[in-house]
């Protein structure tokens, strides 16, 4: 079956838990009687904004795909384009994606896509109340569009493929940056954006807080069988005078409510990204760490900032309307920064260490209050945390730590600029005053060269085995399967899984919704997760990921990098990812802490024949099989500065200022032209 039959199937769906069913413009209960649908505000850019490259970049690229003026579209996502100010976005147009290809069909779905109305929370009543508000503001902007509301099993859905600014905009890479009306600016939302009193309706959403109760806060799951075989993974450390690695946690010699909190949270083993980081840490040197994903590179930062908090002796955190936070940590997705945020608070646990997270999406107002109540540790993704910093509730004053997860891309061309402007706003420690501390586990080499304005000349690198690698757990699968077939392959695949978790990665926001909903046709319980949902529905979808309640989510790389979900078994790429880097970020979503996993990638020569090097090389590294094809495609394709050599070292990444003679290949802005997320990534991002 075609992909471009997508909008004629997706109008006329069969039953489902995931299809959305036309409703009228209300409210109304879902099926498992917690739901509410919203009809779409209209343009909320202001809440984050879209992203940087949506303005800078969205227009005319990305190979497999047709360009096109879509002004002519006659739908919500485009009159909700324009509201964003990208009527001069250009028309990008996902070749797989029928939508554009005429007006008809489209406006047969345009109640379908455009619109994207509230996904059910049993949200309380006051929440109801100012969506509500929001809603009705949003009402003055434009149409009010029927929502549409998926009952079935209960995993109520709007599909919103439009561009998101019913209401607000990106949600993804960029997600806490500019907003439309400051397009062109790398301003922050500080400086009127996310918090935007005069842009249009505020952001609502207040996410639930956590469970309070020990098991709940120690919740753990189990390392697997490979665990062990960590220790076999070569380690290199370059800088000078790297203290040695620690072998145990004891070695660590970390205070006593630490190691209980280590050992209620089923840690007895460290990892080698531990086992090295930590001595470095907590010997006051800055450290740029690369590892394998899914290997313990959280824990190698928190635990020995913990530990250094706590040798200090910092006072207890209290009510402030200034809070001046020891450390702040920063990672480019809302999920993530939560997902370490709840590890922060895990380990300290029973300490006066007080740990705060703010992101994007959510209400400013719940933030400052989360702030002012104390804050030693500010968990933030980059917009909200310059617009806090903006408004006066944070001093940088006292940071003694500033970690950047993910660092090579929040150093990259989405949010390095806002990286900049945060070492520089006033009081920030110069990076001689401060520990700066890096980690991912892929770290282009120009990025590395860009890390050095935020580093201590002599930073240690740590390398871990096959560093920008994928991680040897996962059981790497290249199928070449052409656009057209990819649905069918893989409804095909999911109904051999069965009801194991299993991750499904797109290019595009669209194609998330549309491949959501062609599962649930096809009676596979699904979700998504991606940039152009509201917050409230990116965190329901992976709760409802998370408790297996839908076993298949289907994402854009907004989930490709961090996020630790327990028994993910699979891996789908049904569309490759631009970068070899995004592709091992996305697999590494499965096989993590010693688990095994599996991750199957459609490949379609059409338009992914520039990755077939990088991936003959990444399969070879990690020893999986090279199918023949592949390699002789990657024979055949020259991939301009490509070499094959370029990962052929032991550690993928290696430390740049060992062959780095000081020439620059950075544009004027500071960052590598080069090294740049391309374009496409930038769909899925947003
Ligand atoms: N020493 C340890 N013993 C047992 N479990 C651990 C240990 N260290 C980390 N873990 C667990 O391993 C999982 C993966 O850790 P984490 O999310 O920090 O990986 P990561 O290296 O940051 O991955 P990614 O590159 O995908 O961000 C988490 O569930 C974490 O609690």
């Amino acid at each position: 079956m075609g992909d471009e039959d997508w909008e004629a199937e997706i109008i006329k769906p069969h039953m489902s838990s995931y299809v959305p069913v036309f409703e009228k413009d209300r409210y109304s209960s879902g099926a498992n009687g917690d739901t509410f649908n919203r009809t779409p505000a209209s343009s909320s850019e202001m809440d984050d904004g879209p992203s940087r490259r949506d303005h800078f970049m969205r227009s005319g690229f990305a190979s497999g795909r047709s360009m096109g003026n879509r002004e002519s579209n006659n739908d919500c996502e485009d009159n909700q384009t324009r509201s964003r100010g990208f009527s001069k976005r250009g028309g990008y147009q996902d070749g797989n994606d029928s939508e554009a290809s005429g007006s008809s069909r489209r406006g047969g779905r345009s109640s379908f896509r455009g619109c994207h109305g509230g996904f059910g929370l049993g949200s309380p009543n006051s929440e109801y109340e100012q969506d509500e508000g929001t809603q009705r503001t949003g009402g003055l902007f434009g149409s009010r569009r029927p929502a549409l509301s998926g009952t079935g099993n209960g995993d109520t859905y709007q599909s919103r493929s439009g561009s998101g600014s019913g209401r607000g905009g990106y949600k993804g890479l960029n997600e806490e940056v500019v907003t439309g009306s400051r397009k062109n600016s790398w301003k922050s939302d500080a400086e009127g954006g996310e918090s935007g009193d005069t842009q249009g309706p505020k952001v609502t959403y207040i996410p639930p807080p956590p469970p309070e109760d020990e098991d709940s806060i120690f919740a753990h799951y189990q390392t697997g069988i490979n665990f062990d075989k960590y220790d076999t993974i070569l380690v290199e450390v370059s800088g000078h005078d790297a203290p040695p690695a620690i072998l145990t946690f004891e070695e660590a010699n970390l205070c006593q409510t630490l190691n209980n909190n280590i050992a209620k949270a089923g840690y007895t083993k460290l990892t080698p990204v531990q086992k090295y980081s930590i001595p470095i840490i907590l010997a006051g040197r800055d450290l740029m760490a690369c590892a394998q994903t899914g290997s313990g590179k959280t824990a190698a930062f928190l635990l020995p900032i913990l530990a250094h908090l706590m040798r200090v002796g910092i006072t207890a955190s209290r009510f402030k309307e200034l809070q001046e936070p020891e450390c702040i940590i920063v990672a480019p997705t809302r999920e993530l920064i939560n997902q370490i945020y709840l590890e922060a608070r895990k380990f300290s646990f029973g300490t006066c260490v007080r740990a705060v997270v703010i992101y994007g999406g959510t209400q400013l107002g719940h933030s400052i209050r989360q702030i002012v109540q104390g804050c030693n540790i500010l968990c933030a993704t980059p917009g909200r945390l310059m617009d806090i910093i903006g408004k006066e509730k944070i001093g940088l004053k006292q940071v003694k730590y500033l970690v950047l997860d993910e660092a090579d891309r929040m150093l990259d061309m989405g949010f390095g600029p806002e990286m900049k402007k945060l070492i520089s706003c006033p009081g920030m420690p110069s990076k001689e005053q401060r520990q700066t501390l890096m980690f991912s586990a892929t770290f282009p080499e120009e990025i590395q060269r860009l890390a050095g304005e935020f580093l201590k000349s002599n930073y240690l690198f740590v390398a871990v085995g096959q560093v920008g690698g994928a991680c040897r757990d996962v059981q790497q699968t290249i199928l070449q399967v052409g656009q057209y077939s990819k649905r069918e392959k893989l409804v095909e695949i999911l109904q051999n899984i069965g009801d194991e978790r299993t991750m499904v990665f797109v290019e595009t926001k669209k194609k998330a919704d549309f491949i959501a909903t062609f599962l649930c046709q096809e009676k596979i319980s699904t979700t998504s997760i991606h940039g152009d949902r509201e917050q409230r529905e990116r965190e329901q979808a992976l709760g409802d990921f998370r408790c297996g309640k839908c076993p298949v989510l289907v994402a854009t790389s907004v989930a490709a990098r961090g996020l630790d979900i327990e028994n993910v078994q699979h891996v789908i790429n049904f569309d490759l990812p631009s970068t070899i880097d995004e592709y091992v970020h996305r697999i590494g979503r499965t096989g993590r802490c010693g688990n095994t996993g599996r991750a199957i990638s459609f490949f379609d020569p059409e338009s992914d024949s520039h990755l077939a090097q990088p991936l003959v090389k990444v399969l070879s590294d990690a020893q999986q099989d090279v199918p023949a094809w592949l390699e002789e495609i990657a024979f055949s394709t020259y991939v301009p500065g490509f070499s094959g050599n370029a990962r052929g070292n032991v550690f993928a990444s290696v430390d740049t200022r060992k062959n780095y003679q000081g020439k620059s290949t950075l544009n004027t802005a500071g960052f590598s032209s080069s090294q740049a997320p391309s374009p496409v990534d930038d769909e899925s991002w947003d």
